[in-house]
């Protein structure tokens, strides 16, 4: 279980102090969290705070018990957290099954790491041999992140818009990534998204606006406020478009 207590987040602007986030509270413990809000709104901070990226100003980030706040990102990835970027990184001179192979953790076969790809609904011959560069599409790198972070299985998987740069297509058979995740996964999975198919199949959501927690509850509880304010809503709707 992931526990935030606390947290705060300042960084300083040219002008003055800026919140970005302010005194967030919250346990993560359900199998799947979807966290949205308004654009700004803090979501990627907060993020990036759990999985070491940025440190907070205040607070303390606890996983299953021990307080990680101190932790470097190799550290917390040790224990157990993965983080796939808004915008994955290109791994120049490594191909796609030397990377689905470090994430695994162990010297896996081609068929393992294929496995893998056809998950995310990669045809894995067309890409296992393939060197993560600039030759990748944006969509076909983000599917191969999620492939990675099926691939190291850990307990807290934290994806940051995994929908961002993905047609509506290959969006169809993210869901599915994701209901697949959700029945094999043993841990949590906490992921940032303004569509509401995702909101959709998630066990609990919390909005993020303005810095704050501004809701937090069961799918059933938040996601019909969320739909009839008209300002979450038309933020979801921009995204959908
Ligand atoms: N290092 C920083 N310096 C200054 N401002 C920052 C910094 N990091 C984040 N911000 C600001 O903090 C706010 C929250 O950013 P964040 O990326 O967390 O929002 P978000 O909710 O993920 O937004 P989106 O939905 O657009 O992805 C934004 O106004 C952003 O410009």
């Amino acid at each position: 279980m992931l526990e935030l207590k606390d947290i705060s987040f300042q960084v300083n602007d040219e002008t003055a102090d800026k919140e970005i986030l302010k005194n967030i509270n919250l346990k993560i413990e359900d199998r799947f969290v979807a966290i949205t809000g308004p654009n700004g709104g803090g979501k990627s901070t907060l993020a990036k705070l759990i999985a070491g990226i940025v440190t907070p100003t205040s607070g303390q980030i606890l996983l299953d018990g021990e307080d990680i706040t101190g932790l470097s990102i190799t550290e917390r990835a040790r224990k157990g957290i993965s983080f796939a970027f808004q915008q994955p990184v290109r791994f120049k001179g490594l191909t796609v099954k030397d990377l689905i192979t470090l994430a695994s953790g162990k010297d896996i076969s081609i068929s393992q790491a294929c496995s893998y790809l056809s998950e995310v609904g990669l045809c894995a011959k067309d890409y296992i041999g393939r060197e993560v560069n600039d030759s990748l599409s944006g969509g076909e790198l983000k599917r191969i992140e999620i492939a990675m972070i099926i691939a190291r299985g850990t307990k807290l998987s934290i994806f940051d818009e995994p929908e961002a740069g993905i047609d509506l297509w290959s969006f169809n058979n993210l869901i599915q990534v994701f209901e697949n995740m959700y029945q094999k996964i043993n841990g949590s999975i906490l992921i940032i998204s303004h569509q509401e198919r995702i909101l959709n199949i998630a066990d609990r959501i919390i909005v993020i606006a303005d810095g704050e927690v501004s809701a937090a509850g069961s799918r059933e509880e938040v996601l019909p406020k969320l739909l009839g304010s008209s300002e979450a809503c038309s933020t979801l709707m921009e995204k959908l478009v």
